[in-house]
């Protein structure tokens, strides 16, 4: 079954710029994958039509057999539950723990206390960030906050994860263990779509590659074929 369906999406900014153009992939439940591509490709432009902070000019995106041209009002909060984002820049609120940051997707659910409690404390261990748990995004380091990011954007045990240069502010260490965390989320049910320039971090993953060139699907490369290097 697929999680996630471009069916000839294209993308035209107020201005008339032309981020994507007639883009169509699938992606299965279950799949890790990478769009990659120069600045200016159109990999988050890609990303925001999924999570609907954008909407496509022409032809459509489909998330579970759910075409997100009819998702308008109230079911938006609703299809947001069920995609967790990782942006660069965190997003973090500053006023809030680390605890209190991760929690607020189940919050927003009403979930109860206790299980959130539970699986809040689970991702904080998945992420390393036991320790940091009271702290306030402005005591943590770059990677913590971004680790923070993460643990909230898959706490809910979303059906997709999509990530925006995740790793762009990271060591290359630190971005490592994050790719690897990302690739155990398949297993938990949660497929995970990445936007990176990181060429040579994508091609050490050995995952499937959407590459885009001005807008435009120039490329799906098959796990079996990435080159070494
Ligand atoms: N809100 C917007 N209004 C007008 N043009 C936009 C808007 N957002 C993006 N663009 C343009 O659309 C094109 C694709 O942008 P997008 O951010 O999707 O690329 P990207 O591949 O993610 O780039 P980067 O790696 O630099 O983040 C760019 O030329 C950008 O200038």
């Amino acid at each position: 079954m697929s999680v996630l369906r471009f069916d000839s999406v294209s993308k035209q900014y107020p201005g008339g710029h032309v981020a994507l153009s007639e883009v169509s992939f699938d992606v299965a439940a279950g799949e890790m994958l990478f769009v990659t591509g120069h600045s200016g490709a159109g990999k988050s432009t890609l990303l925001r039509l999924v999570h609907l902070s954008e909407r496509p000019s022409r032809g459509a995106v489909l998330f579970a057999e759910r075409n997100l041209l009819r998702v308008r009002g109230r079911r938006v909060a609703m299809h947001r539950r069920d995609v967790g984002v990782v942006f660069q820049d965190h997003r973090l609120l500053t006023d809030r723990s680390v605890y209190e940051n991760i929690a607020l997707p189940l919050i927003l659910r009403g979930m109860r206390r206790a299980e959130i409690a539970k699986r809040v404390r689970s991702a904080l261990e998945r992420l390393g960030l036991g320790p940091r748990e009271r702290a306030l995004p402005g005591q943590l380091s770059a990677g913590e906050q971004q680790r923070v990011g993460i643990a909230r954007a898959i706490v809910a045990e979303p059906r997709l994860l999509v990530a925006d240069e995740p790793t762009g502010n990271l060591d290359p260490t630190l971005s490592a263990e994050i790719m690897a965390l990302f690739a155990e989320l398949p297993d938990r049910g949660t497929s995970v779509l990445v936007a990176s320039h990181d060429l040579a971090l994508v091609r050490r993953m050995r995952k499937r590659v959407l590459v885009l060139d001005q807008g435009r699907l120039v490329d799906d490369i098959a796990p079996e074929d990435l080159a070494d290097g």
